[in-house]
C-alpha cells in the first residue's frame, strides 16, 4: 500500500494534452465562513489517464461526494484548479460550464434517473437533444450493442430490469463521447449478479473504448473491480492501491476509520 504524504495519487506535474483526462491541482473546498468554516477537501492533487477506471473510497464524510462534484463541474473549488482534458473548468461558469458538462462529462447515478415516459432510445439521446444536437446513429447502435441493450431500444424503462436500466443510463452517459464519466454508487441498487455485470461493463468500456471512469463507492467489492482505488480521509488523499482484492481494500478502509 502506498501512502500519499509525499506522492499524490496518479501522476502530477504533467501538462494538459498528454493523455490526462482529469487533473486536480491543490484543490481545496470549504463550506461556510468564519468560525463555522468546514474544510471538506484540503490540498487534493491527482491526475487520471484517459481510459483509466478509478474508484474513490473513504469513510463517511471524508469528501468523496465533494470530490466528485468538483471534478465534474457541479461545484467549484475554493482554491486550486480542475482540468477536464485541457479545459480548466474552475474558470468556467453559468451557461459555458453547463454546456461544457453536457458535451464533455457523463454521469451515472445509483438511481438510474431515466424518464419513464420516454423510450430507451429517447432516454439515451436526451442529453444530445437538450444540447441542440442530433444522435450519431452509428455510435448509438455501437454503444447500445456494446452495453447489451441493442434489442431494447423501443421499450420504456419500467419494462426493464434494474441491471438493464443501469445499462441504459451508462449508454446515456457515453452518448456524447465524454472525456470523463463519473459514477456515484452505480451498482448500489442492483443485486450482486447484475452489479457484477455492470462493473464488468465499466471495465470493458475503459479498456476497449478508452473511456475514463471515476466511481465513488462504499463497497470494497465494487472498488476491487476498478484499476486503481484512491482513498480519502478527512478531506485529504490517504493513499492509493492498484489491483487490490476486496479484502485488502476493506483492511485499508478499516485502518482509515480507526
Ligand atoms: N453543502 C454543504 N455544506 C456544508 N457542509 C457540507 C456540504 N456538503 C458536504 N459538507 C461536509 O463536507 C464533508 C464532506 O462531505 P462529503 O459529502 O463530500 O463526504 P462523503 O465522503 O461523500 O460522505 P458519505 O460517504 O457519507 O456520503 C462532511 O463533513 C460534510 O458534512
Amino acid at each position: 500500500m502506498r501512502k500519499a504524504e509525499h506522492q499524490p495519487a496518479g501522476v502530477t506535474g504533467v501538462p494538459a494534452n498528454s493523455g490526462i483526462a482529469l487533473r486536480l491541482d491543490s484543490v481545496q473546498k470549504q463550506y461556510g465562513s468564519g468560525p463555522a468554516t468546514l474544510t471538506a477537501l484540503n490540498n487534493v492533487s491527482l491526475a487520471l489517464y484517459q481510459g483509466s477506471f478509478t474508484a474513490i473510497m473513504g469513510p463517511s464524510g471524508s469528501g468523496k461526494s465533494t470530490l466528485l462534484h468538483l471534478a465534474s463541474g457541479l461545484d467549484k473549488p475554493t482554491r486550486g484548479s480542475v482540468h477536464v482534458g485541457s479545459t480548466d473548468i474552475s474558470q468556467l461558469s453559468g451557461d459555458r460550464l453547463t454546456q461544457f458538462r453536457r458535451d464533455h462529462v457523463g454521469f451515472i447515478f445509483q438511481a438510474y434517473n431515466l424518464l419513464p415516459t420516454l423510450s430507451v432510445e429517447q432516454n439515451i439521446t436526451l442529453p444530445l437533444i437538450l444540447g441542440g444536437k442530433s444522435a450519431d446513429n452509428a455510435w448509438l447502435e455501437y454503444l447500445t450493442n456494446a452495453v447489451g441493450i441493442g434489442a431494447l431500444l423501443n421499450r420504456r424503462p419500467a419494462e426493464l430490469s434494474g441491471g438493464q436500466q443501469q445499462r441504459v443510463a451508462i449508454a446515456r452517459a457515453l452518448i456524447s463521447h465524454p472525456e470523463v464519466v463519473f459514477a456515484d454508487e452505480p451498482t448500489g441498487a442492483l443485486d450482486s449478479r447484475s452489479a457484477r455485470a455492470v462493473l464488468d461493463l465499466l471495465w470493458h468500456l475503459a479498456r476497449e473504448l478508452n473511456q475514463t471512469i471515476v466511481m465513488v463507492t462504499h463497497d470494497p467489492v465494487v472498488a476491487a473491480a476498478s484499476q486503481r482505488v484512491i482513498f480519502l480521509a478527512d478531506g485529504q488523499l490517504a493513499g492509493y492501491r492498484d489491483g487490490g482484492t476486496a479484502a485488502e481494500i476493506s483492511d485499508f478502509m478499516t485502518g482509515l476509520e480507526a
